[in-house]
């Protein structure tokens, strides 16, 4: 296993046409204007200078990327002939904050697959604008990769699932979206992908299959769901109110990452599967004394890994090349 260490300080990322003051996250303190605002993001340029730096620094060339959700980042020590790179060390890549996001990126071979795992991902609710929380979407999609799989922890909204269950995601709900909270806002960069982008395809139709029959074999399937993930903003959990809302829109599970993700992968091509492990039961009723906390997500997190891990390395030995499945 290799790290790197190369203490190369990340660059600063383009302020498009503007300066400003900044907090430490490298978001301006100070706008003018909503348009400056908008035009404030790394450009293709910034992508391809920190793909490319990862190209001179690892042999790999993955055709699938893995972004891990809280306490999951265990399936990257899957990964044999790992180089691993500190996204501290990573030119303008962002800095974990979150506890159970390890802040490293892993690339080696899962199930024999060139893969890349980030072991930690970015939250709008660290406060991180999703142009930032998406940028490594981006430089996978420069760096080759073909597939990503999301994964996170999630609460569980439909009364049938249980703590431990695995969805498999079917579709999701923006909520951010509804108020023009979009990775995509902004200036349209062709290179990546079309100004309109269809989301009614977002999650591909033969991995969910593929995740079912693998479950099946591995004699897991009655704890697959299969399901709607609504993310939030975050950082607090939902009110009562909130999940009785949420569902009735025909949401079955809540969160507070992913679809800025898969919104970029699907603008740029890639096919994109998602699993949500219920880490904890929604809270529906004004009697209970139950909260959600996130010692409980780790834990649930924890407890059910193994077999989210499992899953994931049986269904990248059956992605093929150019988006089939063997
Ligand atoms: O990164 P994910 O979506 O797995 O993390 C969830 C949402 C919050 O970051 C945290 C709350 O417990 O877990
Ligand atoms: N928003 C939200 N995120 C979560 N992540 C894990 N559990 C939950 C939850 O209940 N709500």
């Amino acid at each position: 296993m290799r790290h790197f260490f190369l203490g190369l300080a990340p660059p600063d990322v383009k302020r498009g046409r503007q300066a400003g003051n900044k907090s430490p996250l490298g978001i301006p303190t100070h706008h003018s204007n909503h348009s400056s605002l908008a035009s404030l993001r790394y450009t293709y340029e910034d992508g391809k200078k920190t793909a490319d730096w990862l190209l001179a620094n690892t042999k790999h060339r993955p055709k699938v990327a893995i972004i891990c959700g809280s306490g999951l980042g265990g399936l990257a020590d899957l990964l044999k002939d790992q180089v691993v790179f500190e996204y501290t060390k990573i030119p303008q890549f962002p800095h974990s904050t979150v506890a159970g996001h390890a802040g490293k990126l892993v690339f080696g071979n899962l199930s024999g697959k060139p893969t890349v795992v980030m072991q930690g991902r970015f939250h709008m609710y660290e406060g991180y604008p999703l142009w930032k929380v998406t940028f490594p979407v981006r430089v996978f999609s420069l760096l080759g990769v073909e597939t990503l799989i999301v994964t996170n922890a999630a609460g569980g909204l439909n009364p049938e699932y249980k703590v431990g269950d695995i969805m498999v995601i079917r579709d999701h709900i923006n909520m951010p979206g509804f108020a023009g909270v979009n990775p995509l806002v902004g200036p349209n960069d062709e290179r990546f992908g079309a100004r309109f982008p269809a989301m009614s395809d977002a999650y591909d139709r033969d991995l969910r299959k593929l995740a079912h029959t693998v479950a099946s074999e591995m004699g897991c399937s009655g704890s697959l769901r299969e399901g709607v993930y609504c993310s939030l903003g975050g950082p607090n959990y939902e009110t009562i109110a909130e999940c009785r809302f949420l569902q009735r829109l025909g949401a079955d599970s809540v969160g507070m990452s992913t679809v800025p993700e898969v919104i970029v992968a699907r603008h740029c091509g890639m096919r994109v599967f998602g699993f949500s492990l219920i880490t904890n039961k929604a809270v529906l009723d004004y009697e209970t004394k139950e909260k959600a906390n996130h010692a409980e997500v780790l834990e649930t997190s924890r407890q059910s890994a193994r077999v989210l891990e499992k899953l994931v390395s049986l269904m990248v030995q059956r992605i093929e090349r150019n988006n089939n499945v063997a």
